[in-house]
């Protein structure tokens, strides 16, 4: 392939085209315009891209980089080009779909990656994170640095060398300063010429040689970053006076660490780091188009650090309002885009078919939206998925033995797993994998191989497996202010399977019986990969809406009975594992579904599609019911 084609499309999606070929108009046209529009935006503009989880975002930004490197014929070549995301396995991601549609060389690399390299992991409280994210900080350390330099360039009048005190002329030294700045001469002029100054004369030029070195080091001083930051945060006073009126005491004391302790720096130093070597004239590289992914997440500082590497403001600005969490979880991109500026005009465009995430995990999603970002309108998704998401209730002493035993299964079958866990469970799930020897990784590779990636809420990002197993989704929405939001952006992480493991008060739409406790303690994982197999066995039965899969071992909860952090309102249909119980007696068995002739529902589907573009281009939602009673009016036939 070469530059610029693009990827090829989604089996399924040409599955569905061909389907509806004969029908009338072209499906995956319609509703890959979209993104096809976004890809051929104009390089000369910022292009903002928002959409639901599995939009195509990624996807349509690389794209449109595929497409600015070849069809758009700008002269503009790959190196010139740096995609930047969330993580290194993002990362690795993008560089991998780039190189496959022939644009290799292109720079890709995680925020983190991008600035300068430091020795970071120093624990840090979230309001010092935050504090060290805002815009302010640059002004904070412009105002360091213009002392710092203040103070180098006050010439001393004496000076020791190996014990000899020497006697300056600062009036001689002010204009070797003077002459050197104005003929901006380089490092090794200023000494040559502080030199002479200094040695004309003397009795002891040997002496007067080695005192002028010491005095060119003083006076112009190899500008380490590292250093400087850490001098800084390591005195109050020094804070103090480059606080400049816009910090209070309080925010002084929290900048402020008692220097020498390792390590010496939070990941929220990196760039600081970076600004303060963009003050002393340490440039980094710059590109002529950068892709910013999962933008909405970035502090103020980070942002500053993408936009210094764009040489003219050409950008492609990539995120989801409602996956936004983090110190600086937002609600509007205005905040986003205050700290990226350029001259070139914004196009602020949405994607809103959702091609990942099947619809029956979307559903049990998407209940979360009204908590976790309620202006935002979900995606429509457009695929079936094998599988209802299969929910777990366990014990914690099962919870890791139900997570792995799932895990192994969907490895076993081929597929790329996660298993998303929150921090204070990943311990267990470790030694178990471990313990059973299974093949796993912590940080992802290619995920899009048969392997199981163990993964913490905030890495799973951007990310996509096959499979999904979200341990705990109470715990991930309890340990993070956005939490709802973290949850909705790990169950949207699979393109066929979900499995939700934890506790039963947290798990949606399950009762548990009164007579059946959940998973009893640490069962050996072969039996309980034994009733997951099951589940996953009933997983190639794909439902149709509305129709619910209970296979022997699975029970279908009534929607409603618990309120979990998904909420305690009605949803999509979803099997429960029901460990070691009998099925209980169903109260009312849920009504048969007549399933369509599979051609009759791909046209089905296709007019609602249609329907769902138009509505949602040109109505807001509480229009859409006057404007579909309005269109059965126009057809009915009387
Ligand atoms: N037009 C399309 N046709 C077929 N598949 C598509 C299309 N657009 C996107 N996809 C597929 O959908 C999946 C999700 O796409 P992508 O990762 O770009 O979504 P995203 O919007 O960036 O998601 P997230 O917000 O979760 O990061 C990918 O596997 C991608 O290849």
């Amino acid at each position: 392939m070469t530059a610029g084609e693009g990827p090829p499309d989604d089996p399924l999606l040409v599955e569905m085209a061909g389907a509806v070929a004969e029908a009338g108009p072209d499906f995956v046209a319609t509703i890959r315009a979209d993104q096809d529009e976004l890809v051929r935006t104009a390089p000369e503009s910022v292009l903002i891209i928002q959409g639901g989880p599995g939009t195509g975002k990624t996807d349509t930004a690389l794209r449109r980089v595929a497409w600015l490197l070849g069809p758009a014929d700008l002269g503009l070549t790959a190196p010139e080009v740096l995609v930047v995301g969330p993580s290194p396995a993002f990362a690795q991601r993008t560089r991998g779909l780039l190189d496959g549609w022939g644009c290799a060389g292109v720079a890709h690399c995680s925020i983190d990656a991008l600035l300068p390299k430091a020795s970071t992991g120093r624990p840090e409280a979230p309001h010092v994170t935050r504090l060290k994210g805002e815009a302010r900080m640059a002004g904070l350390l412009g105002r360091a640095l213009e002392k710092h330099r203040e103070q180098r360039a006050k010439v001393p009048a004496l000076i020791a060398v190996r014990g000899k005190v020497v006697t300056l002329d600062p009036a001689a030294i002010q204009r070797v300063i003077v002459m050197a700045k104005a003929s901006e001469a380089t490092a090794g002029d200023r000494r040559r010429l502080l030199r002479a100054a200094l040695v004309s004369g003397t009795q002891d030029p040997k002496l007067i040689l080695e005192a002028a070195d010491m005095l060119a080091d003083r006076l112009w001083p190899e500008f380490d970053a590292a250093t400087f930051l850490a001098e800084l945060f390591g005195s109050r006073a020094l804070l103090t006076a480059a606080a400049g009126g816009e910090f209070t005491d309080r925010e002084i004391n929290a900048l402020y660490r008692v220097d020498g302790e390792e390590p010496p720096f939070s990941e929220a130093d990196l760039p600081l780091l970076d600004e303060a070597e963009h003050l002393s004239g340490q440039e980094p590289p710059a590109y002529a188009h950068v892709v910013v992914d999962e933008a909405q997440d970035l502090s103020p500082m980070q942002l500053r650090a993408v936009s210094r590497r764009s040489a003219n403001g050409s950008l492609t600005v990539v995120g989801d309002m409602a996956q936004s969490t983090g110190p600086w979880a937002r609600d509007d991109w205005h905040d986003v885009l205050a700290h990226l500026p350029s001259a070139m005009p914004h196009v602020h465009r949405e994607l809103r078919f959702g091609y990942r995430v099947p619809r029956q995990i979307f559903e049990l999603a998407a209940e979360l939206l009204p908590t976790a970002a309620p202006s935002v309108q979900p995606p429509t998704t457009v695929r079936e998925g094998p599988a209802d998401p299969v929910i777990a209730p366990v014990d914690p002493e099962g919870r890791a033995t139900v997570a792995v035993a799932a895990a192994a299964d969907h490895a076993a079958d081929g597929r790329s797993v996660a298993i998303i866990c929150p921090a204070r469970c990943r311990d267990e799930v470790e030694t178990l994998l471990r313990a059973e020897e299974l093949p796993w990784r912590a940080a992802p590779g290619d995920e899009r191989g048969p392997a199981i990636t163990l993964l913490g809420p905030h890495e799973a990002k951007g990310l996509e497996f096959d499979a999904a197993i979200v341990v705990e989704p109470g715990f991930i929405v309890d340990d993070d202010p956005r939490g709802h939001r973290l949850l909705y952006t790990a169950l949207t992480r699979a393109t066929g399977h979900l499995h939700l493991v934890g506790a039963p008060e947290d798990l949606p739409f399950f009762e548990p019986p009164a007579a059946a406790p959940p998973v009893a303690v640490a069962a050996p994982v072969a039996v309980v990969a034994a009733q997951v197999a099951v589940v996953a066995a009933q997983d190639a039965v794909v439902t149709q809406p509305g129709a619910v899969a209970r296979p022997p071992g699975t029970v279908v909860a009534q929607p409603g009975a618990v309120a979990g952090p998904l909420g305690a309102v009605a949803g999509p249909p979803v099997a429960v594992v029901a460990p070691a119980v009998e099925e209980p007696p169903s109260p009312e068995p849920p009504a048969p579904v007549v399933p369509l002739d599979p051609a009759v529902q791909a046209q089905v589907d296709m007019v609602a599609h249609a329907l769902a573009e138009t509505l949602l281009a040109n109505l807001t939602p509480e229009l859409w019911p006057v404007a579909l009673d309005r269109l059965i009016d126009m057809i009915s036939p009387d």
